[in-house]
């Protein structure tokens, strides 16, 4: 039987000792793993290639937003790594996403790659802040748009986008959504929530959650939950 776990825990801790304490105690079936701009900073290289040699499928989330020579680089380097996902910021333009691509096209054992629309962080007052001045479900769809133009994989945005992207994009186009908030969690710096079962009848592929698990006081139970959720919600 093939597993193919929706939820993508978010190990946003500050140490590696923390995030391999996690991944010791979950099987690779019940859910993936993020590494992201805290923990890859703090622990590096070393501690994706322990998760992965743990079979663990894991989401490198380093968000690359550079010209694209640098960015197809650094995605090439991600690969090595032998990681199932990497993603560049869509808004870093079509040219450095294509760059992106074609440079993993080269590369063995080659992760999907995604890209970031606009942040679950973010509202439309926000992006106008940033210069921006359309709502966000609109900006969401422009730039699924060009991802998809540009051969990704998929793309990251918030489950209540999901509908719209299916409208152009269907599957295999992967849909990964944070901001991701259990009925009754605190939703924090979030702004585009959903609960897990809205997420996935929303058709999200995966789950991004962090703090709802790894900041619960029981995280496994907190885990199980969610996929119960997900299962009920899908049935
Ligand atoms: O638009 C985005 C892109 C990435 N993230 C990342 O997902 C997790 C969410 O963690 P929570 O604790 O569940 O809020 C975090 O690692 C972010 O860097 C995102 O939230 N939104």
């Amino acid at each position: 039987m093939t597993y193919d776990p929706k939820v993508i825990v978010a190990l946003d801790y500050a140490e590696a000792k923390d995030a391999l304490s996690f991944a010791d105690k979950v099987d690779p079936r019940f859910c993936n793993l993020k590494v992201g701009k805290e923990l890859f900073t703090a622990a590096g290289p070393a501690l994706v290639e322990k998760l992965v040699n743990k079979d663990f499928r894991v989401f490198l989330d380093l968000k690359f937003h550079d010209i694209p020579n640098t960015v197809a680089k650094a995605c090439t380097a991600a690969a090595k790594l032998g990681v199932w996902i990497v993603n560049v910021h869509a808004s870093g333009g079509p040219k450095m996403m294509s760059a992106a691509a074609e440079a993993l096209s080269f590369c063995h054992n080659r992760p999907k790659l995604i890209a970031v629309t606009v942040l679950t962080s973010m509202d439309d007052e926000e992006l106008k802040a940033v210069g921006i001045n359309t709502t966000a479900a609109l900006q969401v769809e422009r730039l699924a748009k060009l991802a998809k133009e540009c051969g990704l994989d998929g793309v990251v945005a918030s489950a209540r986008e999901v509908p719209i992207i299916r409208t152009f994009a269907s599957r295999p186009f992967l849909t990964v959504t944070p901001g991701i908030r259990p009925a009754g969690s605190e939703v924090g710096d979030q702004k585009r929530i959903m609960t897990p079962g809205e997420a996935v009848r929303a058709g999200s592929d995966y789950l991004v959650i962090g703090r709802p698990i790894t900041k619960a006081s029981d995280p496994l139970e907190a885990l199980e939950k969610i996929n119960q959720e997900i299962a009920v919600s899908l049935s």
